[in-house]
């Protein structure tokens, strides 16, 4: 299982690489490390295993942050409606996305990043998706709110972007004109 040791963190050069296109259909390791990553993120979120083990609570994870710098991605969180998104996927792309944009307005952490960095991101507010599920199966989502923000953090992760890469340094703090605050 993947614990917190496994994750590499900010200074990284994996974190800045843009990380390879996975061959399909899928091989045994490959299939074994994309689920992995899903089994991080909702270990993460029991209160005895992440005590336990010692994890860090997240809603997503992207293979190069485990330094694998191959484009797959998990992501398992529920919206405020509690509908839940729980994907773990092979070269996920946005293939369309909204003209808005929004934000989180607790802004957004890292689990490659050891310290709170305090800034809005602007993200997309709906994002389409595709990508190949873990038996190789082409997947389309369309996503808003929580998850969409939280599939953009993990593409991101793909291209070697950091989150605060986004942010407006003379006023991070400044409201992102136009875009929907997402609490
Ligand atoms: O490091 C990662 O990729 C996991 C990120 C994912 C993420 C960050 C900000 C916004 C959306 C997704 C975080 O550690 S997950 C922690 C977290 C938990 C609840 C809400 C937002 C972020
Ligand atoms: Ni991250």
């Amino acid at each position: 299982m993947i614990t917190m040791d496994d994750i590499i963190r900010e200074g990284h050069p994996t974190l800045r690489e843009v990380a390879k296109e996975v061959s399909l259909p899928p091989t045994e390791e490959d299939k074994k490390i994309l689920n992995s990553l899903l089994d991080y993120v909702k270990n993460s979120q029991d209160p005895d295993t992440s005590k336990k083990y010692g994890l860090r609570p997240g809603i997503g994870l992207a293979a190069p942050q485990i330094n694998v710098s191959k484009r797959m991605l998990a992501v398992h969180v529920k919206d405020n409606k509690g509908k839940l998104y729980s994907y773990a996927l092979f070269n996920p792309k946005i293939i369309s996305h909204s003209v808005e944009t929004a934000y989180l307005t607790s802004g957004e952490g890292c689990l490659s990043v050891d310290r709170a960095v305090p800034g809005y991101v602007p993200r997309f507010s709906r994002i389409t998706v595709k990508g190949w599920n873990v038996d190789g199966e082409e997947i389309k989502i369309r996503l808003r709110g929580i998850a969409s923000i939280a599939f953009q953090h993990e593409i991101d992760h793909l291209n070697g972007i950091m989150f605060y890469d986004h942010i407006d340094q003379e006023n991070p703090l400044q409201p992102i004109e136009g875009a929907v605050p997402i609490d």
